[in-house]
């Protein structure tokens, strides 16, 4: 079976109630106030949720710990981070990156004598995911997310053009693997690079390096290892050139990378092309979501798999645009329900 799963913040809220309801106990956790924690949201220009005032080091074995025992006094097993300390520096290739290095090796190390096996990370310097709209009218009513690349392209630059190399940040990149991922070897944690969101090649001027199918097979060539692997973000792939041009299809990249290269999936859905689409509601996207369920189920896919961003439903305050409560049930449901018709009723499972 999948591990079905959700992504919360280490601070228990009433929603934590409604997602254990319908079937969800492993938890995808932040650090609190750490990079992810802190960014995600001010990406969008939302509001999203704050950090709680602790005197702790977010990427502590102490701070993990905590976080650790908060999920597990409501019923929840914390199964992957998305979240590491600030690593601008390291994206980038600056003075100042092996200092944020040794933090996400303290980090790793941590989730080793945890036992928290997976580390989602991104390579988007200076930034996060990127929409241009948080409240697209969609079926019903409800809010959705959207990019377009006009407007997003308006805004001011993160920096000025020709400032940072694609090969500056792959050069990086590959000085971040040749340090980490020996020690995710050693603490058996497995390492998920997730795609630029949206999969763009530059965005404000700054190169976005993890926009392709091809890019993925580089990071996976880039430094060989079970440990070295990737978020496969559905929403992301959908939108990545080689899939939109026809040349292959997330069903054939879910069987190409198999496990060895996908220790952690977000099933989400788009309608569009990098340049101007918007989210959709899990069951009504450009991607034919069974035939996905079908490919992980024939790679033998059993890793943590979320939901990922979800419409705002009636009555939501859409403050957490992608993260509201009410389309998060939904999407559980549909994939649970996907799930057992590829995967096979546990009653019916030998
Ligand atoms: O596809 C995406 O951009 C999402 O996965 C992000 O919202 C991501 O989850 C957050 O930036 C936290 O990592």
């Amino acid at each position: 079976m999948i591990g079905l799963s959700e992504f919360l913040p280490p601070r228990p809220e009433a929603s934590w109630k409604l997602i254990r309801q319908v079937g969800v106990d492993d938890v995808v956790g932040v650090l609190n106030g750490a990079e992810q924690d802190q960014r995600m949201f001010a990406s969008v220009g939302a509001g999203g949720w704050r950090a709680d005032d602790r005197d702790e080091v977010p990427w502590s074995e102490a701070a993990l710990k905590h976080n650790i025992e908060t999920y597990d006094d409501h019923g929840f097993t914390l199964v992957a981070l998305e979240d590491t300390a600030p690593i601008d520096k390291a994206r980038l290739g600056l003075d100042g990156r092996d200092e944020q290095i040794d933090h996400v090796i303290t980090q790793i190390r941590a989730m080793g004598r945890l036992g928290v096996p997976t580390l989602a990370y991104n390579w988007m310097a200076l930034s996060s995911w990127g929409r241009t709209d948080v409240a697209v009218a969609d079926r019903g009513g409800a809010y959705v997310t959207a990019y377009d690349r006009a407007v997003a392209q308006s805004r001011a630059p993160l920096v000025q053009p020709g400032e940072v190399t694609p090969e500056q940040m792959w050069a990086a990149l590959e000085y971040f693997l040749a340090a980490v991922v020996p020690v995710a070897e050693e603490a058996g944690v497995r390492l998920a690079m997730h795609p630029d969101d949206p999969p763009q090649q530059i965005d404000r001027n700054l190169p976005r390096i993890m926009s392709s199918a091809g890019a993925f097979r580089r990071l996976l060539s880039l430094h060989p290892s079970p440990n070295n692997g990737m978020t496969f973000c559905q929403g992301n792939f959908a939108l990545m050139p080689e899939v939109l041009d026809g040349a292959t299809s997330i069903p054939e990249l879910i069987r190409e990378f198999g496990t060895a290269g996908i220790p952690f999936v977000h099933f989400r859905d788009v309608k569009g092309t990098p340049d101007s689409f918007r989210e959709t509601f899990h069951d009504a996207g450009q991607t034919d979501m069974p035939a996905c369920m079908e490919a992980y189920h024939e790679i033998g896919f059993e890793g943590p798999m979320r939901p990922d961003h979800v419409p705002t439903l009636a009555g939501e305050p859409n403050t957490r645009p992608g993260y509201e409560t009410l389309g998060r049930l939904f999407a559980i449901g549909y994939i649970r329900g996907l799930e057992q018709s590829v995967y096979g009723h546990p009653a019916s499972r030998r």
